[in-house]
């Protein structure tokens, strides 16, 4: 018999599966067990529901259709400060490495670990690693302190450096034992996740008693499960600044063209949000959809008869788009940066030309004017702004809790609008890619009035 799909009590909930992360005492025997300091914190008070317990979770997915939905609900251990901590706080060593691209807030969650773990935790063992990964094994560590950080919030990048390639499993493991860490705080991307889960991997096997864990950060938003990384607001904020500019300059002019490249290797949200939120872009390329410049639905014509139309066109393209059109030779093919990503060729320049190339082939004579906007590097290297700092102060309040209440090899993230401890090996798998079938893209082509290129 057909279940009534107008009486909701005919549907069961489907089953939760809690994706559980590791913790030291699976592989410690005897490990130590003290009261939060925080129960003596003058400023917070704890009255028992302050603390989360290893049975609060956290839903993935909150929106379900009860009657489709069969498979198990993922559930994340909910972060936050634990009763009972695993660490001395007087015999912990903490160390905090950044890798990978520049992304706002690097500095603020910095600072907020170390003034989280000196002033919640009464930790005062606390080192910046310097330039990435390969500073555990060449380069000397800076002990930090809040007095030395205070103001780091204020500044973009990262106070510690940061670096790609460099990792060698052996020395890192090896450098982190050597120099006393057992605390052991990654921020960084993709990368840097899936570099993580090796080291946990390799710290579990020596048996060693050192947490790490992993606060991602990329101004690309391309890692999955997360509902956005930090840094990334603030990036969308400088993007649309350049996009303003790319609108006045083609305004201008007669038939003018405002051409905007932004960062985004294989993610396009970068794009996506700052063509949503500023209502005059004509065209969004981004990696995740393919685009034509010649012929019918093509890019040229669409070009043609907005310019007709409007007198003016903005295209905003993200530095992944297009990369199957741009001619390489073997060696650009092969071509990757220490890390071992792929190279990509530059989109904007090669784009400028195909346009200004098109325009004299087929409007020879007419007037036309191509301004050509890069704030790629711009966009990531500022201060992050007031909500990615409060977000960065969260998540790195949030790892400190899961580490000293003796979690390791998971990650700190927001979760429909919670905090959760992630697996690591989730999250370095996880990706985030624009969805050009859900609504979003969708709303984008409707404000644009683009072509799908299909
Ligand atoms: N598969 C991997 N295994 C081990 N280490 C890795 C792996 N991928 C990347 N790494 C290391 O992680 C660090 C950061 O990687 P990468 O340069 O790709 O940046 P990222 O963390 O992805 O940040 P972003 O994408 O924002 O630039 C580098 O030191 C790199 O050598
Ligand atoms: O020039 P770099 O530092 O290697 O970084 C460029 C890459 O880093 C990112 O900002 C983050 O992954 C990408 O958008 C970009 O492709
Ligand atoms: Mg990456």
């Amino acid at each position: 018999m057909d279940s009534d799909s107008s009486n909701p009590a005919a549907f069961s909930l489907p089953s939760i599966s809690l994706q559980t992360i590791s913790h030291l005492s699976e592989s410690i025997p005897n490990l130590l067990q003290l009261p939060n300091p925080i129960d003596k914190s003058p400023y917070y008070h704890p009255n028992p529901a302050f603390y989360i317990s290893s049975s609060d979770v956290l839903l993935r997915q909150i929106l379900f259709d009860l009657s489709t939905s069969s498979s198990p609900l993922l559930a994340y251990h909910r972060a936050g400060p634990r009763s009972q901590i695993r660490f001395d706080p007087a015999t912990v060593r903490a160390a905090i490495v950044t890798c990978g691209g520049l992304c706002p807030g690097l500095n603020t969650v910095i600072r907020e670990l170390v003034v989280a773990l000196w002033d919640l935790y009464g930790v005062r063992q606390i080192f910046g690693v310097q330039a990435g990964f390969r500073g555990f094994y060449s380069c000397e560590t800076v002990e930090l302190n809040p007095r030395i950080v205070h103001d780091w919030h204020l500044r973009g990048g990262t106070s510690l450096a940061t670096s790609r390639g460099g990792f060698d499993l052996d020395k890192i493991v090896g450098g982190i034992e050597e120099k006393g860490f057992n605390q052991v705080y990654c921020i960084g991307g993709d990368g840097t996740m899936r570099a993580a889960v090796k080291i946990f991997n390799e710290i579990q096997h020596r048996k060693l008693k050192i947490s790490i864990t992993g606060i991602p950060k990329t101004v690309d938003n391309d890692i999955g499960i997360i509902d956005r990384s930090f840094g990334f607001q603030t990036a969308v904020e400088i993007a649309l600044q350049a996009v303003h500019a790319a609108h006045v300059e083609a305004e201008s002019a007669v038939n003018g063209v405002g051409l905007v490249k932004l960062m985004g290797r294989n993610t396009g949200h970068i794009a996506l949000h700052a063509t949503l939120s500023s209502r005059v872009v004509d065209c969004c390329l981004i990696p995740e959809n393919d685009f034509y410049l010649e012929g019918e639905g093509g890019l040229f014509e669409f070009l043609h008869q907005r310019l007709k139309k409007n007198g003016h066109v903005v295209i905003v393209v993200a530095e992944g788009a297009g990369q199957n059109l741009i001619p390489r030779t073997e060696s650009q093919k092969a071509e990757q940066d220490e890390s071992g990503n792929q190279v990509f060729l530059d989109v904007g320049p090669w784009l400028k030309s195909e346009l200004n190339k098109w325009w004299k082939r087929d409007h020879d004579g007419e007037l036309f004017t191509l301004k050509y906007i890069d704030p790629t590097y711009m966009i990531r290297a500022v201060p992050a702004n007031a909500t990615d700092n409060l977000y960065c102060t969260l998540l790195a309040h949030s790892s400190i809790h899961g580490v000293m209440a003796g979690y390791t090899g998971f990650v700190s993230g927001q979760i429909n609008g919670n905090y959760a401890y992630i697996p690591v090996e989730e999250v370095a798998s996880a990706k985030n890619p624009v969805d050009t079938k859900d609504h979003r893209w969708a709303w984008v082509r409707s404000v644009t009035n683009q072509p799908d290129f299909n």
